[in-house]
């Protein structure tokens, strides 16, 4: 039982540059918001967003403009979010829903970006389920009992609504205060998440993780089932709460060859991702590194593929496209290298207009960086980038033929 999440809710709300507010009586217990959570009355209508360019383009149609946002949008790179954030914990951060609802809008309101996404963190559901973790600034999750045996895999906890009730309410929070912002939600894909749990923290040669799947497949795969259904479990609510897409961060896969990653992780994110179908929302699937897993990952069940800065878009485009070619053009999302944004006004024009270009050559372009953006990132230059983007990235012409669609035809 974590109350200290519910008090320090209350805390906050004396906290003036706190603009989100919840309504509801915030000192409730868990249990008793879930109560009220599932009273179908309490449940906001989904709001129509059917004109913002964030969704359409994700869709595959023609937005009006280049939607942009960036991956770690929210965070410390933020000025705003370092004030909000002093003295709280990163994981207490993101079970308080007041918080989180100012924190995903921090970027929103700065930079006009055409999507919000949800302040939380991959490891947030196996935190919220009882397992023993702790997110260390400067390095990231660490994990006091690292995953290893069948044993250990047996032991871990299932997740259940009621420990994430604060995630739904700050959604709901969120959507209420967003205006026609479209909310992604969002999770660790299993690989990712697993990576964590078997290595007990950031790895750079996933050597744990990568003896456990080819020395103990069972296991291997016993563990990736169970956070299969964690994350399901976690997206389903999030959907239910009202996000309006979602993406499934499986950063680390580029760490693997194709034949591993078709054998041991695609079909345990592709019962995330195909679990998911029947919600209609735009699924969006991204890696570092993944430059030869593209299709693959697509196959797993994205409707729009990220890439990282390594793979330019239009290749993308065209190496989606030779693997599928049934399917209609793929609509990808990226890849502005976030180094560039420490590079001066001019590097960041040049690297702009090419990926709008490259873009173009596409079935759809979501404008992002090719990874998250970096703590000291200067805030001014993500503004300008929002900037050119909308002033550069025009609808592409309709009389003219994507390379992805000539390859179709
Ligand atoms: C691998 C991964 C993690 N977390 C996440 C991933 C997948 C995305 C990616 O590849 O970047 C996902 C994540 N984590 C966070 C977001 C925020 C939403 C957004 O604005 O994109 C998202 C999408 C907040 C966060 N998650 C974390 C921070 C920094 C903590 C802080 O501000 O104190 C933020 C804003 C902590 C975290 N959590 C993790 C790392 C590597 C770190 C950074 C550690 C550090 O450098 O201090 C694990």
């Amino acid at each position: 039982m974590r109350w200290y999440v519910t008090s320090r809710i209350t805390r906050l709300s004396a906290v003036p540059h706190i603009r989100c507010r919840s309504r509801r009586t915030t000192t409730t217990p868990h249990g008793k918001m879930l109560g009220e959570m599932t009273n179908a009355a309490l449940v906001p209508a989904r709001r129509d967003l059917s004109d913002a360019p964030f969704l359409i383009a994700a869709q595959g149609g023609r937005p009006s403009r280049t939607p942009v946002w960036f991956m770690r949008q929210a965070g410390r790179s933020l000025p705003e979010y370092r004030k909000v954030r002093a003295g709280i914990p990163m994981l207490e951060a993101c079970l308080n829903p007041e918080l989180v609802c100012e924190v995903t809008l921090q970027p929103v309101r700065r930079h006009g970006v055409d999507a919000a996404i949800l302040f939380s963190d991959i490891v947030v559901p196996l935190f919220a389920a009882g397992v023993d973790l702790d997110i260390v600034p400067g390095t990231g999750p660490v994990i006091a009992q690292p995953v290893r045996t069948a044993a250990d895999v047996a032991a871990l906890p299932s997740l259940r609504d009621e420990q994430v009730a604060p995630v739904a309410e700050a959604i709901r929070l969120i959507t209420a205060e967003a205006g026609d912002t479209p909310l992604i939600g969002f999770a660790g894909a299993p690989f990712t998440v697993a990576s964590y749990l078997v290595e007990g923290g950031p790895s750079r040669n996933h050597e744990r993780t990568k003896a456990l799947m080819h020395g103990e497949p069972a296991t291997w795969h016993a563990l990736l089932d169970r956070l299969a259904d964690i994350t399901l479990g976690f997206l389903r609510l999030q959907i239910d709460a009202g996000v309006d897409a979602v993406q499934l961060f499986d950063s680390w896969a580029g760490a693997l060859s194709e034949r591993d990653y078709r054998e041991f992780v695609l079909p345990h994110s592709a019962k995330v991702l195909g679990g998911l179908a029947d919600a209609g929302l735009p699924r969006f699937h991204f890696g570092v590194g993944t430059g030869e897993l593209l299709p693959a990952m697509r196959e797993a069940g994205a409707d729009v593929v990220g890439v990282d800065w390594r793979t330019p878009l239009d290749v993308a485009a065209r190496r989606l496209v030779a693997a599928a070619p049934e399917r209609p053009a793929p609509v990808v999302q990226g890849n502005l290298d976030p180094a560039v944004l420490f590079a001066g006004a001019p590097a960041i024009e040049r690297e702009v207009d090419r990926i709008l270009a490259e873009g173009r050559r596409t079935g759809g372009h979501v404008f992002n960086l090719g990874h998250g953006v970096l703590p000291d990132t200067d805030p001014d230059a993500i503004t300008r980038v929002v900037e050119l983007v909308h002033e550069r990235g025009v609808p592409s012409d309709e009389s003219e033929e994507t390379d992805a669609e000539a390859e179709t035809r």
